[in-house]
């Protein structure tokens, strides 16, 4: 598929390193398949409702984005988005990062649980479903919380609203999980209201590779702000940033991606697996 100027540019702002082959050759061919999906999910549920004689309501299709911590969830939504509405007729399309269901700090403090961000535990789980609920329900102006990478807690006055967007992209880590806590009730997860699910995956070594370049990058800009909570690590040299962000990752973001997200992986419509600079090497998707 061609491949215009205006949305090489429109890459190119959401991620300036993002390969101009790769948008070409896989997320072009990637989001004219999803909007295949998108437009026959459309008419079955259209021709369902007639059936059933009742009035088809617009009813968001949701696609899902699960995978390790700095495998690039959010840039692979962002550019699945922006492909998306730059169609001739460009559908609404949103987006939802589970992190805005992260229990604020105090809440995690009090559990002690602050270690445990990412987490099944970490989340709101019942406010997330309830979320998904209302999303296919056709529920208008849904309000999501925000989470702020900046000051790393929950931003308290602010929140994200969803408004019946045709299409809704959920990213996360944990969003194929279903199992965590033993219940006799019957359990939803929210993978149950994807219509399509797509595990970003990359090797371990290139995983804390790029966490700790985006940690590196975020101490020469963001942590500079005196409302960072980690302001602190900007003062730090980069031989000990370095330090601190390797043990960020095996403490954390690794043993989760362990116990946690790599299981899931299997669960995915499509997978993306990535190489050396982002670069997607393989595709794999789940044709039946
Ligand atoms: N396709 C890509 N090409 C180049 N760099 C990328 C790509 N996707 C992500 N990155 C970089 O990798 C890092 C992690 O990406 P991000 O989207 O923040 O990950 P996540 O949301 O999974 O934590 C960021 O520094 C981002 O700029
Ligand atoms: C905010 C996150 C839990 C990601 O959440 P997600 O958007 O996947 O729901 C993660 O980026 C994080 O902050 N982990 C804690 C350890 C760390 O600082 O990397």
């Amino acid at each position: 598929m061609p491949l215009s100027e205006s949305q090489l540019q429109t890459m190119v702002s959401i991620n300036d390193t993002v390969s101009p082959e790769d948008v070409a050759d896989i997320y072009l061919p990637l989001v004219r398949l999803v909007h295949l999906y998108y437009e026959s999910a459309r008419q079955l549920y259209v021709a369902t409702s007639a059936f059933l004689g009742d009035p088809a309501q617009k009813v968001p299709y949701v696609i899902g984005i699960a995978g390790s911590v700095a495998v690039g969830k959010s840039s692979t939504a962002r550019i699945l988005q922006a492909l998306l509405v730059s169609r001739a007729v460009a559908p609404k399309v949103d987006l939802v990062t589970t992190d805005g269901f992260l229990y604020p700090n105090r809440v995690l403090q009090e559990r002690g649980i602050m270690h445990r961000k990412g987490f099944p535990e970490s989340y709101d789980r019942r406010r997330l479903i309830q979320f998904m609920v209302d999303v296919k329900s056709g529920l208008p102006n849904l309000s999501v919380p925000i989470y702020s990478h900046l000051i790393y807690d929950i931003v308290d006055d602010q929140v994200q609203v969803v408004d019946r967007p045709d299409i809704l992209i959920v990213e996360g880590l944990n969003v194929l999980q279903r199992g965590g806590q033993p219940s006799r009730r019957p359990q939803l997860f929210v993978s149950d209201f994807f219509d399509f699910s797509i595990y970003v995956d990359a090797d371990e070594t290139l995983l804390q590779e790029w966490y700790i370049d985006r940690f590196l990058r975020l101490r020469n800009t963001a942590f500079r702000d005196p409302s960072s909570y980690f302001r602190r690590y900007s003062e730090l040299s980069a031989e000990e940033a370095i330090t601190v962000a390797r043990r960020i990752w095996r403490e954390i973001n690794w043993v989760n991606l362990r116990q946690n997200i790599e299981p899931t992986r299997e669960r995915a419509d499509l997978i993306l697996e990535k190489g050396t600079n982002h670069t997607l090497e393989h595709v794999y998707l789940r044709k039946l």
